[in-house]
């Protein structure tokens, strides 16, 4: 069987590929976030390198309008499906990881409880706003002003199992509001409350019409139940490397080197150094712009000109792969800019599998997100019974 010395996963995040099977219970069907992306454009969306890496391969009832099924370099194709009991990242990546979340965490549609919201409060001294789901950019644009004028703390959720606390960085200093995040971290984790991330979410700028996020967010997870294939890994000597958002959704755990970032083209970049450092074996990288900018903001045309980017830079990556590396392209989730709300969406995630030398393969539906992290400890001959999923790596050639 052929091996890998390393293997570069590229989580595009929120870049789903279709409804998911179970999409009605999560009020999704229909959702289809590159398929209406695809369609939305007038022209044709630009996506040569996906295109190259099979995009166009992978099976669905209708084609993706604009991407061709040929290309000249061959790769092996699939999607997964997620069966996790949430559509949020870290249900997404953990499940990747072999750790699916099988119970529901819990989310909070008519906002925090008061006895949370009073620990909150009486911690840091500040007055707790809004409390309910919102949007967060327009949540910055509605109570941003009142949040600087007094102090307080915009706090507010979403579908997902999250507790998302912004301000001002002037006004509350980012290590402050880290600070009062990790608190809350503790309280959950103390509790009987089951949360899947806090999310702090400094942001600057002078007016509501020019209140903006910064880099400087940072997600609080709670810690895997269960050893992941990262922490596998790290214990048997494989090097990970974790760029963007996955430090935060382990927990740090299993990761030997983290690298943040400012961007999804950042990101890229970072891939293309950690490429350079013959360390790491297994790369791990998120690229979160396409969810957070684009996704819960409905903004189909940002989304559009985001992927197109990220699709040319693509191509530097895919130069820098050589025959005993593994690129893997994939998503965690959908957010089908053009679906009503501003929630993920249930989908499958794209599988676009490649190497110099590989032969053209259809991996088909993979039944779980977790065959991903199979196939990633076959590679490297790590035996596990925890993880309940099925390598590809044997249609590798
Ligand atoms: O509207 P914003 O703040 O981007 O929030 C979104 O970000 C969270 C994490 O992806 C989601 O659960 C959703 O609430
Ligand atoms: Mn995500
Ligand atoms: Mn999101």
């Amino acid at each position: 069987m052929r091996k890998f010395e390393r293997i570069i996963t590229i989580v595009l995040d929120s870049v789903g590929i279709g409804s998911a099977p179970d999409a009605t219970a999560f009020g999704d069907q229909g959702a289809d976030t590159l398929g209406h992306l695809c369609s939305y454009w007038e022209g044709e969306l630009a996506l040569p390198q996906l295109t190259e890496l099979g995009l166009g391969r992978i099976c669905r009832d209708e084609p993706l309008k604009g991407v061709k099924a040929r290309s000249k370099l061959s790769s092996a194709v699939g999607k997964m499906r997620e069966i996790s009991a949430g559509k949020d990242s870290m249900d997404g990546h953990w499940e990747m990881m072999g750790v699916p979340v099988k119970e529901p965490l819990d989310t909070f549609p008519n906002g925090f409880p008061y006895e949370l919201v009073d620990k909150i409060e009486k911690f840091s001294n500040r007055k707790v706003l809004l409390n309910q789901p919102y949007s967060g950019t327009q949540a910055i644009k509605d109570y941003g002003e009142k949040q600087i004028a007094e102090g307080g703390l915009i706090v507010y959720t979403s579908g997902d199992s999250v507790i998302q606390v912004a301000a001002h960085e002037a006004v509350v200093p980012v290590d402050e509001l880290y600070r009062i995040c990790r608190f809350i971290r503790f309280t959950l984790d103390d509790s009987s409350w089951n949360v899947g991330r806090v999310i702090a979410r400094p942001f600057v700028g002078q007016n509501p019409d020019d209140f903006e996020r910064t880099a400087n967010r940072h997600d609080f997870s709670m810690v895997p139940k269960q050893a992941t294939v990262l922490d596998l890994l790290n214990a048997n000597g494989v090097s990970v490397c974790g760029i963007g958002k996955i430090n935060d959704i382990f927990s740090g755990r299993g990761i030997d080197s983290q690298v943040h970032t400012t961007s999804n083209l950042d990101g890229l970049n970072q891939i293309l150094a950690a490429l350079d450092n013959q360390k790491y074996k297994f790369v791990f990288a998120n690229l979160v712009d396409f969810d957070s900018n684009y996704g819960h903001r409905r903004d189909a045309k940002g989304y559009g000109i985001e992927l197109e980017q990220v699709d040319q830079k693509l191509r530097d990556v895919v130069s820098n792969i050589s025959e005993t590396d593994l690129l893997i392209v994939t998503a965690d989730h959908g957010n089908d800019p053009t679906f009503r709300g501003n929630d993920h969406t249930r989908e499958y995630v794209p599988l676009l599998v490649y190497s110099t030398n590989l032969s053209n393969a259809d991996l088909g539906i993979r039944e779980t997100f977790s065959d991903l992290g199979a196939t990633i400890l076959d590679n490297f001959g790590i035996e596990d019974n925890l993880i309940n999923a099925t390598s590809f790596l044997n249609q590798l050639r």
